[in-house]
This record gives C-alpha cells, structure tokens and sequence, in this order.
C-alpha cells in the first residue's frame, strides 16, 4: 500500500463531489486518485484543481487507474450493486453511500459475494454512527443506566425533496438512516412495519406523499417510530428520543448558534445533511481511511446494508398497501472476517 491510500470516487453529483473535497482538504493518510461520472463535467467540476487525478466517464476504467487501492461509492443507489461487484471482482475496499443496493435481493447477492471471498470488503455509508450525538445516545444505550429501551420517537426532516424523489423514497432513501440506527442503537432486528398517511403538505410536490409516520416493531418488543418530512421547508432536523425503563434520553437538539439581535433571539437551523453531518461524515471516512490502511474493514457491513433494503422493501409495501407488514430477513450467511 502507498503511503496515500489512493482513492476512486465513483459519481461526482452532490455526495461525491464533497467526498472529493474531503478525501483531499480533511482526511488524513489518503488521497484522490481517480473521480469517474458518466457527466464528464461533473466529474471535472469536482476534481477541481487537485492535481494527479484520473478523469473517467467509465466506473471500470476508474477501478483500473493506476493508483486506485480502494473505491467510495457516491453514483445512484441502483448503480451500486454492479459496482460494488466490480470492486470485489479486484479485490478493493469499498466505502459504498446509502443504500448499499436498493433492492433486498440485489442487496443479499452483495452479502453473498462478499462471503465468498471470505473476508469483509466493504462498508456502508450510514454515517449517522459516527456522529457524535448518536454515539453518546449509543453508549448510554449499552451502559444500561436508564434500563430497557422501551421505544425510539424519530423525526426526520429535509428542506426540500429533489425532483425525482418518490413517496416510496421517503422510506427507502431517507427512512433508511433510522432503520440502520435503530438497528445499531437497540442491537435488534425490525420485525414489523406499518406506514400512515397523514394528509400531504401543500409544500410537497404534486402526488408525493410526504410526510408519512413509520411506526416499526422489534425483537423484544421495544418500538420505534418516525415522522419523515422532506419538504418542510423550514430546515434539516433529525432527532432521537430513546424512552426507557428509568430515564430517557434525546439527541437533535443541539444549537448551531443563537444570534440575539433587535429585542429578539434566532437559533440558526441547519439546512441541510451536509452540514448538519459534517463531522459524522468526516470521521466516517477517516475511520475507513485508516482502517483500509491497516487492511481490515470495520463500521456498518454489508449485513447491515442487506437487513436496511429487507426492511425498506416490506416499508414499501407497508405504505402500499396501508397493513402491518412483517419483515422476514434471509438466513445469513456465515459472515467474512470481522476483524
Ligand atoms: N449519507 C447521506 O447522508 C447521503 C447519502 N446520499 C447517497 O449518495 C449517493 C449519491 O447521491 P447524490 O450525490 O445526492 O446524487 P447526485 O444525483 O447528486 O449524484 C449522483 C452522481 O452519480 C453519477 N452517476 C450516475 N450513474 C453512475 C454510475 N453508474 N457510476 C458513477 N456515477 C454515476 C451522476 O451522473 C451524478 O453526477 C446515493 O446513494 C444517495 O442515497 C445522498 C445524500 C446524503
Ligand atoms: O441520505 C440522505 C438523502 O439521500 C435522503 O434523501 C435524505 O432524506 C437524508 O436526510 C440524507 O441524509
């Protein structure tokens, strides 16, 4: 290995552009070797003026630059798998933006072809555990102080959603994040699912359901449930209540800065991810970085990347279909090295 881990970032849109930035100005121990976009602007837009990095409009041509040790996935959720497949079929290390696959099954030929190597390649980009409030939440959780969680009351809100957002996307793309931190912070699987209506906002675009109410089930019986919002139109917020047998506990609230002016007091509200998630995303990809470097694989897996889209895909059909939808999870398969 360099003593830069080189790196391909593979889509350049909105994440992948500040991965660009990030990998070079932020992140210790790595560097940009390649950037590959199917929009050659984009991809040029993004590699500004950093010097040494390969241009592609070709993923494949990019995995085989010279330089490229390891892969961070940013194109398109339906993009992923055969990326993901690519990256393996080297032998790089992935760091691969939610959702790892969208679809459950495409999701679970990732877990498998992982499995078959026999050892872990990739992690998933649910940066929301590396941010500092959800770790602290986290600790508190697995300290036991405050006993049994009982139930986790999520909001989870966007300014505004992009053009081809879909009602089934507030789950899939945006209701993603609490299934991966409720997972991580109760340690239990989601075994049920059932999504409500409430009437749409006049500030969604025509035909988006938005918001909807995610009420999930678990093993052991706590429950978790989520307002998701994507086009409040007032700012980004994403909170977390965890309610237990002694004590509860909240993260979300806290104050970017508070400006005092004219007889009267403004708290600032973030506008969007990333900038609420700047440190989250930042330490994410430093712990990869220096994972990578020592050549182990840690954080979020593709399990975890799998269990997300079973979990999305039966939210779905919740929504659909307005019932309570039970979530069935394939056997795993005995997972790779965890070390
Ligand atoms: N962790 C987080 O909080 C967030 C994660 N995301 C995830 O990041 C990924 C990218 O999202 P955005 O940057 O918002 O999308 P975007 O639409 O801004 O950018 C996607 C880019 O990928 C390019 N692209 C399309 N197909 C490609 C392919 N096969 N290979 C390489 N590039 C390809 C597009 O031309 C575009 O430039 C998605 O998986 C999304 O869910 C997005 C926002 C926040
Ligand atoms: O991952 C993200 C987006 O893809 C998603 O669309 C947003 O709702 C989330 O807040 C953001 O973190």
């Amino acid at each position: 290995m360099s003593e830069l881990l080189g790196v391909a970032v593979l889509g350049a849109g909105h994440m992948g552009a500040d991965h660009v930035r990030r990998l070079d100005r932020v992140v210790n121990g790595a560097r940009v070797a390649a950037v590959a976009d199917p929009d050659a602007e984009r991809a040029k837009d993004a590699v500004g003026g950093i010097d040494g990095v390969a241009v592609h409009t070709d993923v494949e041509a990019a995995l085989d630059a010279p330089g490229v040790e390891a892969v961070l996935i940013a194109s398109p959720g339906e993009a992923h798998e055969e990326t993901l497949l690519a990256a393996f079929a080297r032998g790089l290390p992935v760091l691969c933006e939610k959702p790892m696959v969208p679809d459950s099954a495409g999701a679970l030929r990732v877990v498998e072809a992982e499995a078959r190597l026999g050892r872990r390649l990739a992690q998933v980009g649910f940066m929301r555990r590396y941010d500092a409030e959800y770790r602290r939440l986290k600790s508190l959780l697995d300290g036991g102080r405050l006993g049994r969680p009982l139930m986790l009351h999520c909001v989870h809100r966007n300014v505004s959603s992009p053009p081809h957002f879909t009602s089934a996307m507030l789950v899939t793309s945006s209701v993603s994040h609490e299934i991966d931190a409720a997972r991580w912070l109760l340690g239990r699987e989601l075994t049920a699912v059932t999504v409500l209506r409430p009437r749409p906002s006049a500030g969604a675009p025509d035909g988006l359901l938005d918001p909807q109410f995610v009420l999930f089930e678990t093993e052991g019986g706590a429950l978790v449930d989520v307002e998701i919002f994507v086009n409040c139109g007032f700012g980004y917020e994403v909170r977390c209540e965890a309610v237990c047998e002694a004590g509860s506990a909240r993260i979300g609230d806290a104050h970017t800065m508070v400006v005092t002016a004219a007889g009267g007091a403004r708290e600032e509200v973030a506008q969007d991810y990333l900038v609420r998630f700047a440190d989250a995303y930042d330490r994410e990809v430093q712990s990869w970085v220096d994972a990578t470097r020592r050549g182990r694989v840690t954080g979020p897996g593709t399990w975890d990347g799998y269990a997300a889209a079973a979990v999305a895909e039966a939210g779905v059909r919740a929504l659909e279909t307005g019932a309570r939808t039970p979530i069935a999870l394939a056997p795993r398969p005995a997972p790779p090295d965890l070390s």
